[in-house]
């Protein structure tokens, strides 16, 4: 074929024959090949007349021989397009579904009061409701302290124990959407104080628990019981607490041992590799379908509260009057009677302390002699186990790391010891014992006088704990972790315990959901991977030839 222009006619031709004495366009199989040979024509104005030719002829020329070629061309491009169109609308539809948002009524609720030896807190906790049974979807969204002391102390008015959880029920009514109220559980769990008020006089703990259980009714969410949980209970809620909200079960990571220290008692629970040798020391879980062997024990009477009276009791047996405490601060003075000290349950069945009614309690300040007095509180002369803690308590070595919360944390923070090394908090603890008390004062006026002059004892009692109690070595000192809250939920057994109760942990792992984020992610690339794959395909069978072809004229 043979593109000819006639300056004569000034038209081109395309057809075959001679090429005239201007332009041969001369299609070589494929190639269109140019000659501009000297002529009568003007060369510019036929090059310019010859580009807008042979686009039209090339074009022409392509549909024709593709057709001819390949009879599927044109099916091939409609299907490609719809191809894209299709992956388009599969790409926004994901996008649509995956983003959703959730609609506020479908989350969740739920209440749990912990109703400590020194004070009750409320958690209201919220969760999506499709996504209950997935670790770390249960968030706690408020917590109200109950003003007053904890339920164990309404002994002596006990109707007062339930009508002292108003402010914080009233608060759960507004925190959460009405329309959920009824079907919102409400647990209410006591721990140490009221298991040494049941110890005292069972019949008075009976009708504690019955004044907060009839208040609680009054209240339109739904009441699940008042119950007195035990120590065991407590340390493993806890333990599931901290690797819950550390995702450590669904990412099957090594879990958190868990330290927690109350008014009254204190719970260590942990997994072992070693053989828990006592079975009331030794819980099994299988969570997500992985088995957990653990390790607990809850210390009734070794809470900081308690333990100060078991300090102070100890001193009042064997020294002089007035009591000179080195875990005090020096210029520290006070009148107390010794009913406070030996009214406890933990304390009673010393003898020797009813002989004086009142003693003065006077600070000494000495760090190492505190050391010294409190460690006098544990036991750690007999052991019928391979290995004990202290008070004959088997407890294999401790492991991995740990979250330590509740009083461990405050007077650790308080002190400002949460990230030093145990000689380092040793000193430092000394150094803030023998710090006169006026000088203490002073320092904290904002700090009520009876907590602040605690903090020296709370802080030797928990290094000796740890130290001489648990085996924490200098070396594991590191592996402890004063926590408060793991992702805006406090560390603490309430949460587990909700957990448990509304079967929130399956033994087996649930079926993985439909589009995890990862999974979405990687759909949505490689869908825009394919697409742009297809559009260049597209456009390539579009214009491949003529792209050719121009390379070659121009
Ligand atoms: N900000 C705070 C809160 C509490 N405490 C003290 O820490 C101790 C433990 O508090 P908590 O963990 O609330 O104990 P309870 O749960 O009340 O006691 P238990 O678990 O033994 O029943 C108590 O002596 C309390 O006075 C503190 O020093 N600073
Ligand atoms: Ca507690």
């Amino acid at each position: 074929m043979q593109i000819i222009y006639s300056d004569q006619f000034s038209q081109w031709y395309v057809g075959t024959g001679e090429c005239l004495d201007s332009i041969v366009a001369k299609r070589q199989q494929s190639v269109l090949s140019v000659n501009f040979a000297t002529s009568s024509c003007s060369v510019r104005s036929v090059q310019a007349r010859f580009v807008e030719l042979w686009l039209y002829v090339i074009q022409r020329d392509i549909t024709a021989e593709m057709k001819e070629k390949n009879p599927w061309h044109r099916p091939l491009i409609i299907f490609i397009a719809i191809l894209i169109a299709l992956g388009i609308i599969a790409l926004v539809a994901t996008a649509v579904v995956q983003n959703k948002p959730l609609q506020p009524q479908k989350y969740k609720y739920g209440i749990v009061l912990d109703a400590g030896s020194s004070h009750t807190a409320v958690y209201i906790y919220r969760w999506q409701a499709e996504k209950e049974n997935n670790t770390g979807m249960v968030q706690q969204i408020h917590e109200c302290d109950v003003k007053g002391k904890g339920i164990s102390s309404y002994s002596s008015s006990v109707e007062r124990a339930g009508l002292s959880l108003r402010e914080c029920m009233e608060e759960a009514k507004e925190e959460i959407p009405i329309w959920r109220h009824r079907e919102t559980p409400v647990y209410l769990g006591a721990t140490a104080g009221m298991r040494l008020l049941r110890k005292e006089n069972a019949s008075v703990s009976d009708q504690v628990l019955s004044s907060v259980e009839g208040f609680l009714q009054t209240y339109p969410f739904l009441y699940q019981g008042a119950r007195i949980i035990s120590g065991q209970e407590e340390g493993a809620y806890g333990w599931i607490t901290v690797n819950y909200l550390s995702d450590n079960f669904h990412k099957a990571r090594a879990t958190m041992g868990a330290l927690d220290l109350g008014g009254a008692s204190t719970q260590i629970t942990f997994v072992s590799q070693q053989q828990v040798e006592s079975p009331e020391n030794s819980i099994y879980f299988r969570l997500y379908g992985k088995d957990y062997h653990v390790y607990t024990h809850s210390f009734l009477c070794y809470g900081k509260d308690q333990a100060l009276k078991l300090a102070m009791a100890q001193q009042l047996q064997t020294s002089d009057l007035p009591l000179r405490d080195p875990c005090f601060h020096p210029g520290y003075s006070q009148e107390r009677t010794v009913e406070s000290v030996s009214s406890s349950p933990c304390v009673s069945g010393s003898p020797a302390l009813s002989s004086h009614a009142n003693f003065t309690h006077v600070g000494a300040g000495n760090g190492t002699l505190c050391h010294s007095a409190v460690r006098r509180i544990f036991n750690f002369s007999h052991c019928e186990w391979g290995r004990c803690s202290f008070n004959g308590v088997f407890q294999p070595p401790v492991e991995g790391q740990f979250g330590a919360f509740s009083a461990f944390y405050f007077v650790m923070n308080f002190l400002n010891l949460t990230s030093d090394t145990l000689e380092e908090s040793k000193e430092k603890l000394g150094q803030y014992c023998s710090t006169p008390w006026a000088e203490i004062k002073q320092s904290y006026p904002h700090i009520k006088e009876k907590y602040l002059a605690e903090y020296c004892f709370s802080g030797v009692y928990i290094l000796t704990l740890l130290e001489d109690g648990y085996s924490f070595t200098s070396d594991k000192w590191k592996d402890i972790h004063f926590i408060k809250k793991i992702g805006g939920s406090a560390a603490g057994w309430t949460l587990g315990y909700m957990l448990n109760l509304t079967n929130m942990i399956p033994a087996e792992a649930p079926d993985a959901p439909p589009l995890p984020h990862a999974g979405y992610v990687t759909i949505m690339v490689l869908f825009s991977l394919l697409l742009v794959v297809l559009l260049l395909l597209c456009l390539k069978l579009f214009c491949w030839p003529a792209c050719t072809r121009s390379k070659h004229i121009i």
